[in-house]
């Protein structure tokens, strides 16, 4: 059975419709990218996943999730799915985590879910042991400091380490990273985004990768579909999307994003 499965999503606002029939599947394990220009549906899309619509949004239609129906169902039935089947990484990390509370509290919230959940008793030191081993995971250094510290003592980059870690520390099936690295400098993205390629192949999880930047999903997924303006314009494997557009609109963001490595290499613009 598939791990999440659209049919004919629609998101919509008092005013208008926004995303016009989304319908995909995504199998255990298998990575898929939402790529398209701002505005174009992604992050609703990937939203109604989790049933995490804004008030005033309504989905419809079918989001199946780990066997589940998302779309109309109260929060009591999608608190348990939220973080067991799938969790999420926001662009700006701080979305993610209380600026009041340390770091280490932080995360010992989906350490204690997922134990409760398998039921597994979790002693402190066991707890401790699993907060330094999440905080290895993300390569984060100097660990006994930043499990003490607030979010704002500790870089973009550690935060969204840290963000990730409490993502994968639930044990989901699924994770959605809506931009992940989007807020972060080019350096550290480029870090951000291998850690997070590598943590999702090394535990075997399925992946949605939402993102405006085509070769960035193009790297670290199998699959992409592409989005403009609330409709999918394209979908197919991510190398050939990306080596042989066939819409209109895919050979654009494509050409864009050659240009732009052109430049940064210091090529000659066509
Ligand atoms: N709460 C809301 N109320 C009304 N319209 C909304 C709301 N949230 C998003 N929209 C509109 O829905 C459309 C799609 O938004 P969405 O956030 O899914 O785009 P996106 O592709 O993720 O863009 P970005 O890359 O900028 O995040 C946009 O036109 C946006 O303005």
């Amino acid at each position: 059975m598939s791990l999440l499965t659209l049919r004919d999503l629609r998101v919509a606002s008092a005013a208008k419709e926004l995303v016009h029939g989304v319908s995909f599947t995504l199998e255990p394990g298998e990575q898929l990218g939402l790529v398209g220009e701002s505005g174009s549906g992604k992050s609703l899309t990937a939203m109604s996943v989790v049933g995490l619509l804004a008030t005033g949004l309504r989905a419809s239609g079918s989001v199946l999730l780990g066997g589940q129906e998302v779309v109309g169902q109260p929060d009591r039935r999608l608190v348990p799915l939220r973080g067991a089947v799938a969790s999420v990484v926001f662009q700006d990390p701080r979305s993610a985590l209380d600026p009041l509370m340390r770091l280490g509290r932080q995360l010992a919230e989906p350490i204690r879910r997922r134990a409760a959940r398998e039921g597994r008793a979790l002693t402190a030191s066991a707890l401790k042991a699993e907060q330094l081993q999440w905080l290895d995971r993300v390569a984060i250094a100097e660990p006994e400091r930043i499990l003490a510290a607030f979010p704002h003592e500790v870089s973009g980059g550690q935060r969204q380490r840290i963000a990730i870690a409490m993502a994968l520390a639930c044990g989901p099936r699924l994770l959605i990273a809506d931009e992940p690295t989007t807020a972060l400098d080019v350096t550290t993205q480029a870090e951000v985004l291998d850690l997070l390629d590598g943590l999702v192949k090394a535990e075997g999880l399925a992946l949605l990768f939402i993102s405006h930047d085509l070769p960035v999903v193009a790297r670290i997924t199998d699959r992409v579909i592409v989005m403009r303006q609330g409709d999918v314009v394209e979908e197919g494997p991510a190398r050939r999307v990306f080596t042989r557009p066939a819409h209109e609109y895919t050979k654009a963001l494509v050409g864009a994003a050659r240009r732009l490595e052109a430049a940064l290499a210091g090529d000659e613009l066509p």
